[in-house]
């Protein structure tokens, strides 16, 4: 249902918007529209198959020879851009806060991020890293044109631009009028493989504002409705789609376009943007369509810093909110889930046709190299969403994490939203009764999963110890000698409520996991056997603590027959892992495809690891090295287990 593109209409349309006083202002660059011979090119590059495989379709034929290996076999890559010091901060920097320690055999990198201040240091896998030094073109290249032949056969791709205020996202999407962004790179590409071929290119331009959406073509802007057909597609009702020959037409639009856009001065950037923008670039032959759409999000912010009051706020919050839900759609694809929260923001849903399924995209998480904290933020949630969780990191440990994750500010905006102050105020006691009162996705993010586990151990053993069930609860292996029994029955018994004091002990470490909930790697953890040392009262993840001997209990004095038969269960789940742990070892990749929790990607990268390394397992916690979170171990271990009962 989306508004016919008549010609006349659309021409009459783009003569209007060419007419358009205000086009004097902001002019978006554009790329090659003075220099065909470059744009050639450059579509010549996109369309360069090594494999010379031709397509029967028309649009396939614009492209063909244009089958372009994709980047990466997940629905959504995750890569990272890192703009120039601004001339007003090169003074007080020292260096970026992000650099590259390596690159892995798939093309991943990781990255650093280290606080000039605080030596603290953070890692992270993602899956390709653009320096200050590299310019829009290698981006281009790398991560745009590879998509472009996919519209031609009629594949969706999408390319987001996410990061803090100020970070160069709209440098990177939209650019200058000297360093053309992606938008006119890719515009001027499509249009060359279009020339000459039945193929015509039209374009849309929209944004969504505080969970509306506008149309920035139309010079009446209605709001644009987003419907589901009958076949349950989505339909943006009341939005225009241009038809565009040549990059002159496509530069009249497209400034019109901008210049509508909602920008504020905001402390942290003279023009902000404080919508998403969304630019598709439509390629049809007959009935086949595909479109590519570039997206400039609004900036993630942190309003604890940037002060922001009244509509900014209110702004600030819708924007942080439809960026975690973006990031919960991607990282369920990335998670092969079957349920796609696709309903949780305007934005996922208007997107749902070019997010998922065979569609292509990937998210350039943009970062300011001054600025350590929001980097962490904008590279953890990127990091989520990639779906890379636990990563080991072979760096050695810094110092004791003192930043507060991004979760928090995430559930402060939300509060915020709905004017709940007084549930702000109690936020600062970290497990305040708010954490059940929030939505249930943030809650569930809220709560350390050290602490989900170690509630529901307690609540287990209050409930007549259900030994099957906490045969992998870390907490139950924890040495007797590091925690008196006394203390462990206190903390069986104590209410909910009066846990919080030994929370509180290891405040510290609880947020090193909320932040390991959202980064993949912190080579700020401790070692796991001083994390038990420094502090008993804290739950380890991952590791199999050392099983207590069935002997041993035995020669305890006092030893109860529950005593020994607990023991009996940890010895079973030390057998358990270590033979899961061999099996990983040593089994060929059909084996390998066959156990719980690895698919046919894990199965190739445990083979290439093996490559580099013998038998690369020795630890439960050598699972993060494949991307296994602490809940999903947990899960296979649980599964497992319970297996041997059917
Ligand atoms: N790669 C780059 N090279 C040079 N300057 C850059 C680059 N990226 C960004 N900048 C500059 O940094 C400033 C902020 O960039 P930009 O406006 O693109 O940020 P943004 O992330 O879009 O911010 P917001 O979310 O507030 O809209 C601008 O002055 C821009 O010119």
């Amino acid at each position: 249902m989306e508004a016919a593109a008549t010609p006349a209409r659309s021409a009459a349309r783009a003569r209007a918007a060419s007419r358009d006083p205000s086009g004097a202002l902001s002019r978006p660059p554009m790329a090659d529209a003075a220099t065909p011979a470059r744009s050639a090119a450059r579509a010549r590059a996109a369309s360069h198959d090594p494999s010379g495989t031709l397509s029967q379709t028309p649009l396939a034929a614009a492209a063909a020879p244009a089958r372009s290996a994709a980047p990466s076999s997940q629905p959504v890559r995750v890569v990272l851009r890192v703009r120039p010091f601004l001339p007003s901060e090169a003074t007080s920097a020292t260096g970026p806060c992000v650099s590259v320690l390596g690159s892995h055999p798939g093309g991943e990198v990781t990255v650093q991020l280290k606080d000039q201040h605080t030596s603290r240091t953070e890692h992270y896998m993602l899956d390709a890293f653009f320096g200050q030094e590299d310019d829009i073109n290698q981006i281009f290249d790398r991560e745009v044109s590879t998509l472009i032949p996919g519209i031609f056969e009629g594949i969706n791709a999408t390319i987001f631009a996410y990061g803090a205020t100020g970070s160069g996202k709209t440098y990177t999407i939209q650019g200058t009028e000297d360093f053309p962004g992606l938008i006119p790179l890719a515009a001027s590409t499509v249009l060359a493989l279009c020339t000459g071929t039945w193929c015509s290119m039209e374009i849309s331009y929209y944004e969504v504002y505080m969970e509306r959406c506008y149309d920035l073509l139309e010079p009446k802007a209605k709001e644009v409705l987003a419907l589901d057909d009958k076949d349950g597609n989505i339909q943006l009702k009341g939005l225009s789609w241009v038809p565009v020959r040549s990059m002159e037409e496509f530069q009249e639009l497209y400034s019109i376009g901008v210049q509508r856009r909602k920008v504020a001065h905001t402390r942290l950037n003279a023009i902000s943007s404080r919508s998403h923008a969304v630019l598709s670039l439509q390629v049809s032959a007959d009935v086949m369509k595909g479109k590519l759409n570039l997206i400039d999000l609004a900036g993630s912010e942190d309003n604890r810093r940037i002060f922001n009051e009244g509509i900014r706020l209110q702004e600030s919050a819708k924007i942080n909110q439809s960026l975690f839900a973006l990031s919960n759609v991607i990282s369920a694809l990335n998670k092969n889930e079957l349920r796609i929260p696709y309903r949780e923001s305007k934005l996922t849903r208007i997107l749902q046709d070019s997010l998922g399924g065979s569609s292509r995209a990937v998210m350039i998480a943009c970062l300011n190299p001054a600025e350590y904290h929001e980097s962490v933020n904008t590279v953890s949630l990127a990091a989520r969403s990639r779906h890379i969780e636990n990563f080991t990191s072979t760096a050695r440990k810094q110092e004791t994490p003192k930043v507060k994750v991004d979760m928090e500010a995430k559930l402060r905006s939300w509060l915020e939203s709905k004017g709940k102050t007084k549930s702000i105020q109690r936020m600062d006691g970290l497990f305040s009764p708010i954490a059940s009162k929030t939505p249930l996705s943030m809650s569930h993010m809220k709560q350390p999963a050290s602490s989900r586990i170690s509630c529901r151990a307690k609540a287990m053993d209050q409930d007549g110890g259900k030994v099957k069930k906490i045969l992998f609860d870390p907490e139950v292996n924890v040495p007797t000698e590091n925690v008196p029994r006394e203390h462990m029955q206190n903390e069986v018994n104590t209410p909910k409520k009066a846990v919080l004091p030994s929370v509180t002990l290891c405040n510290e470490k609880h947020e090193a996991s909320l932040r390991k909930a959202l980064s993949p790697i912190s080579s700020n953890r401790a070692p796991v056997n001083q994390q038990i040392s420094d502090n008993g009262n804290c739950a380890v993840l991952l590791e199999p603590q050392t099983p207590i001997e069935t002997s041993k209990v035995e020669n305890i004095p006092g030893a109860t027959p529950l005593d020994k038969f607990n023991a009996l269960g940890s010895n079973l789940k030390d057998a358990l892992v270590q033979q899961y742990l061999d099996l990983l070892n040593v089994a060929n990749k059909e084996e390998l495809q066959q156990l719980k929790g690895i698919g046919a990607r894990r199965a190739e990268y445990i083979l290439e690891l093996r490559e580099e390394t013998p038998r690369p397992f020795k630890t439960l916690a050598d699972l993060e090295n494949i991307g296994l979170s602490s809940k999903q171990i947990q899960d296979i271990m649980r599964k497992t287990a319970s297996g041997i009962f059917k």
